[in-house]
């Protein structure tokens, strides 16, 4: 309380002078005012935590209403200012509807000092959390305009392409939860921040939740969250990220990776609108949107029994199917001239381009890691660049079976394996390496190291 700001508000003049005595070392600041007309402008020239009113100005009435206008006109003003109102008369029905219209509390004269301050304690408290809230509000809004204002650069004007981006506008503004299903480095995590951008949450937090980082062991309470004490090492209360996207988008990465027992659970949570932390017993409500992706064929796990049925149904309302990059290669131009000129831009390097036999080289390759792929290369190629253009040279790739698309016959499946197991050898075993020349996360590239039995 010593950094409380208190305004004290009655006519009677013992009054003040009680209070002063009482509350003037014990607090930042103290102002005592005998009139309620200069109350307002009072509050203007300084930041006041707690107003302790009179309810009754005026000799002879006593309705109190004269104090529940000045309460109203304190909390039109600013509601985070907690103001206890001073009554002489034991009329609980006055002070109840005091409380009702705003007021923390009320303290009946003559006061005992003890229960005056502690009232005095609770209610600068109280406006205390009233201002951090709202602060933290402010801030989260500030975050999440941050996060959105730059606009995800979605390049490609290939009729593969706008087919997706007409899908995408389509969909978004609808409550539908969707599914994102495509190769590795296709673009899935970008179209979902765009889905969220377009539909009426686009003010609210999309919370990601990178499935196929996470260890099994802490899917739940990553998920869920929990309460302190739930497990070993549950030392305080955490919040879940589905707690954390409510209003506002959910989106699962790599959701094939959900084991069956959170499969139910999160099914659980899209059936009831409404989740329980671990450790506790009282579930919360959350309205959430729910977007996830995938690279997994959902349908073929769903007849291994490894993907539950009916969380599909609820998960891919509308199922947005991204084309890999050798599907859409007139795209590769726009793209290859766009992350030449962010990277230049980022290594200060500005002026040098790209020169069109080397974007002709660009699209005779099959970009197993798509665009992820593409714009590693380039990445790599104006760092290297001695010259203003980079030319076909920069870019070296192996022309054989497992790159050149036309040349094989086999699955996409098979195709991916083989080029893994190439990676390997490649890079003698160093994965991180393995997982950059093919353009995915350590992750990911584990999970199908694991999957292909590598
Ligand atoms: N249309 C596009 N225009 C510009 N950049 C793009 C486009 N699509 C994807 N990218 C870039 O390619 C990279 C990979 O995209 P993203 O992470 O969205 O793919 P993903 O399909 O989610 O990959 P993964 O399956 O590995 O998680 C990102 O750096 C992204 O910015």
């Amino acid at each position: 309380m010593k950094e409380a700001k208190i305004l004290v508000v009655d006519d009677n003049k013992r009054i003040l002078s009680a209070l002063d005595l009482l509350l003037s070392n014990s607090c930042k600041k103290l102002k005592c005012i005998a009139t309620p007309n200069i109350l307002v402008s009072e509050l203007k020239l300084d930041n006041y935590d707690v107003v302790l009113l009179d309810m009754n100005f005026k000799a002879g009435i006593n309705t109190g209403n004269e104090g529940i206008y000045w309460l109203n006109q304190i909390l039109e003003y600013n509601s985070g200012i907690s103001v206890v109102m001073i009554t002489a008369y034991g009329d609980v029905e006055l002070a109840v509807k005091a409380v009702r219209s705003g007021a923390v509390d009320f303290v009946l004269k003559p006061w005992e000092n003890e229960k005056m301050l502690a009232t005095i304690q609770m209610a600068w408290r109280l406006s205390h959390s009233k201002r951090e809230v709202k602060k933290l509000r402010l801030k989260e809004n500030e975050l999440i305009s941050e996060i959105n204002r730059t606009k995800n650069q979605l390049i490609g004007s290939s009729s593969a392409w706008k087919t997706v981006m007409d899908l995408v506008e389509k969909v978004a503004i609808t409550k539908a939860n969707i599914l994102i299903t495509g190769e590795n480095g296709t673009g899935k995590e970008l179209v979902a921040r765009e889905l969220h951008r377009l539909s009426n949450r686009g003010q609210k937090v999309m919370v990601t939740v990178d499935m196929g980082s996470i260890a099994e062991t802490l899917f739940e309470s990553e998920l869920f969250g929990h309460k302190k004490g739930a497990f070993t090492d549950a030392h305080s209360d955490r919040m879940g990220k589905i707690e954390a996207a409510n209003e506002g988008t959910l989106f699962l990465d790599e959701i094939g990776n959900l084991s069956l027992p959170m499969q139910a659970k999160l099914l659980s949570v899209l059936q009831n609108r409404s989740l329980t932390k671990l450790g506790e017993n009282t579930p919360i409500d959350v309205d959430l949107r729910l977007i996830c992706a995938t690279n997994c064929k959902l349908n073929e796990m769903v007849n291994e029994g490894k993907f539950r049925q009916d969380l599909l149904y609820r998960m891919n309302t509308i199922q947005i199917e991204l084309p890999p990059l050798r599907d859409r290669k007139t795209d590769i131009p726009e793209l290859a001239r766009y992350f030449t000129k962010l990277y230049a831009d980022k290594y200060n390097k500005k002026g040098v381009s790209i020169s069109s036999s080397a974007i002709n080289k660009l699209q005779n390759y099959a970009w197993p890691g798509n665009i992820r792929e593409l714009q590693h290369a380039i990445e790599k190629a104006v760092i290297l660049s001695k010259n203003h253009e980079i030319g076909s040279n920069d870019f070296i790739f192996k022309i054989n079976e497992f790159t050149k698309v036309e040349a094989y016959g086999g699955t996409l499946e098979d195709m991916e394996k083989k080029l893994i197991v190439a990676a390997i050898e490649k890079q003698i075993g160093n994965l991180s390496a393995v997982a950059s020349q093919l353009g995915i996360t350590r992750q990911t590239l584990y999970n199908k190291i694991k999957r292909y039995g590598i």
